[in-house]
């Protein structure tokens, strides 16, 4: 094997050697790990999966890839090409230009398309390089040793299952070209010589077949493998495509056997309602959906519930009570375990790139770049949500001014403090007049003021642009109206805002309807509070109480401060109130209010009884 000993000054037994061979051919392969590792990074990072709630064709998000990769590819190999020539490599100025060019054209895809593959294993960028390296290199120096043993001298070919992997194809038909360039008793490789027989027309069949292999591959893998955000397909897609059933739902009856708590009587009719298509006209309708996490962590169970056009539903509920999940959901982020949603007609488990064009989405954290400008944000959205190129300007204007940022628009993000940033997202999800959006916690961490702000341009996004521009006397439950899903665990959030509530707890729907209903459920009642100076405390004391129903209750007595909880028949306030004002003064009371039960009590009230129910399950 005389190529194995280096002549530093021979420039094409350098290069025939293994180790610049080793070399050479490391740097041809060495974009593979830069790919996957861009890939992976991708996934990991929470902004690409937001561009395309926002409407991102996958297939335009894949291709430009592709052709970025590509395009460094060509660059690359374009910088080797040239410098072999300038060295003067034989492999290079003797062999036939079109033979290296359908080599290495082949091996850029065959490297795009390995990156693709590998890059579905990993989550994390760190692992994809490290893996990914060593395979190249792996791949490599094994490719050589076996070229010292069956090295193209001996006249020895390759058996076809070596072909099997890309680069040893690649490295192979590299071999026997460089090979064939320098040595005198064989000659140059020509295009003519790609004939069936040949070792490196084999290599080159074997690398475009093995391209559409891997494409194929590819894709089957980003469908099925789950992913820790998006929508996987199950591994056996294809074949239940064909044989299509009805979805199946987990029923209360299982959940209950698996000791699962329930919601109230107004959530198994709202399920019922779902389910039995009564609501097919509502604009989103969520169907038993149950969200089981890879670590076995339940955080969504079977929550059924319909939202109509124009109003403003409250997903209430504590930290941890599934809210988030629920919504990453709907909107794609995540895959539901069973069940699944329509959005204005369409399943999220089969059409969400469709449902992406017509939701809006501001995520609980805020997701922007730092130095693009406010404009440029709300541009940046329009263009992936395919907004024509003339109405873009327009309805970035909309957005800023719904969300009273055209003072602000030129404002690049890191200038922004919260309560700016918090509008921004706000904007980006209603930039293009979605009909369905999701606001998942938008004033969490804000000042009074500026939560009051927020409350204004929710209130006022309810509207849908177009509705406001073709008809301002619209009824309010319009098709042309907005849904709004928020999430809080603001109370009080969702008493100014919202017309129609959940409250989730353990991942559980546990109640749902218009506040007043759920004020009447599950609230006490009324309250009368009243206050008076300490001598005419049992003399207003007893006048109370001989006004309030037997069955009031003395919620405390606080120093000079008084306060009951009662339930009232109708005309009872009126009657109280005329009275109590007639003989204030009389009965020494100073100041004193009726007040009927908050939602804040509601909730306690819903949360305190589901902690009971749990703990009476948990002691069975
Ligand atoms: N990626 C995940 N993997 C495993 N468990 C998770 C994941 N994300 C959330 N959880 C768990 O699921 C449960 C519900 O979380 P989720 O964030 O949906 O609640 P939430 O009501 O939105 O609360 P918060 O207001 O704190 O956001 C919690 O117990 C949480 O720890």
């Amino acid at each position: 094997m005389p190529h194995l000993f280096i002549d530093i000054f021979d420039v094409n037994q350098l290069f025939s050697s293994l180790i610049g061979g080793i070399l050479y051919s490391f740097g041809i392969s060495f974009l593979l790990p830069t790919f996957v590792i861009i890939l992976v990074k991708e996934k990991e990072d929470r902004i690409v999966r937001m561009m395309k709630m926002h409407g991102l064709s996958s297939t335009v998000y894949y291709f430009t890839h592709y052709l970025h990769f590509y395009i460094l590819y060509i660059i690359t190999s374009a910088f080797l090409i040239v410098t072999g020539y300038f060295l003067k490599l034989t492999f290079f100025t003797l062999t036939d230009p079109w033979l290296i060019v359908i080599l290495f054209f082949i091996w850029g895809h065959i490297q795009i398309a390995m990156a693709f593959l590998l890059s579905t294993f990993f989550k994390r960028s760190r692992n994809a390089l490290v893996i990914t390296f060593v395979i190249v290199l792996c791949s490599v120096i094994f490719a050589f040793g076996i070229e010292l043993v069956n090295t193209p001298l001996n006249g020895n070919s390759s058996p076809l299952f070596y072909f099997v992997w890309p680069p040893f194809a690649f490295y192979r038909a590299m071999s026997i070209i460089n090979h064939s360039s320098f040595l005198v008793d064989l000659l140059p490789m020509k295009l003519s010589d790609l004939q069936p027989g040949n070792e490196v027309f084999n290599a080159v069949t074997a690398l475009t077949i093995e391209y559409f292999i891997l494409m194929c591959l590819t894709i089957y893998y980003y469908l099925v493998i789950p992913s820790e955000y998006g929508v996987n397909k199950s591994w056996n897609f294809i074949c239940s495509q064909l044989f299509a059933q009805p979805l199946r739902f987990i029923t209360p009856t299982a959940l209950e056997a698996g000791k699962y708590v329930n919601g109230d009587e107004d959530v198994i009719n709202e399920r019922k309602n779902v389910l039995s298509d009564q609501y097919s006209d509502k604009p989103l309708l969520v169907k038993n959906i149950t969200k089981i996490y890879n670590n076995g962590k339940v955080a969504a169970k079977n929550i059924a519930f319909a939202a109509e056009y124009g109003t403003i539903f409250g997903l209430l509920g504590p930290n941890g009570a599934g809210k988030t999940t629920l919504i990453n959901v709907l909107t794609g982020l995540y895959k539901q375990t069973e069940g699944d949603a329509t959005l204005n007609g369409l399943s999220i488990s089969t059409s969400i790139n469709d449902i992406y064009r017509d939701i809006g989405v501001c995520p609980q954290l805020d997701i922007l770049w730092d130095n693009l400008t406010v404009e440029e944000h709300l541009l940046f959205y329009a263009r992936i949500r395919g907004i024509p190129l003339s109405k873009e300007r327009d309805a970035v204007y909309s957005s800023l001014k719904e969300a009273q940022l055209l003072s602000l628009k030129s404002k690049l993000a890191e200038n922004l403090n919260n309560r700016e940033r918090r509008r921004l997202s706000i904007a980006i999800a209603l930039v293009g007049d979605p009909a369905i959006i999701f606001l998942d916690e938008p004033t969490t961490g804000l000042d009074p003021e500026s939560r009051r702000q927020i409350w204004k341009i929710i209130v006022g996004s309810g509207k849908k642009l177009s509705s406001i521009n073709n008809n301002s006397n619209e009824n309010i439950t319009s098709k042309n109206n907005r849904t709004i899903i928020l999430a809080t665990h603001s109370m009080e959030e969702a008493e100014v805002l919202c017309n129609r509530i959940g409250i989730m707890s353990r991942g559980t729907l546990r109640c749902i309807g218009a506040p007043s209903r759920l004020k009447q459920l599950y609230g006490r009642g009324f309250r009368l509070n009243f206050s008076c100076k300490n001598e005419n405390l049992e003399k207003a004391t007893v006048y109370i109480e001989t006004l309030l129903p037997l069955s009031a209750k003395k919620l405390y007595s606080f120093a000079t401060k008084v306060s009951y909880e009662f339930e009232a028949r109708p005309g009872f306030l009126s009657k109280i109130f005329k009275e109590v004002e007639r003989d204030k003064e009389e009965n020494g009371i100073d100041n004193w209010g009726l007040s009927q039960t908050s939602l804040e009590e509601v909730f306690l009230n819903v949360i305190g009884e589901i902690d009971t129910e749990i703990e009476y399950i948990l002691n069975e």
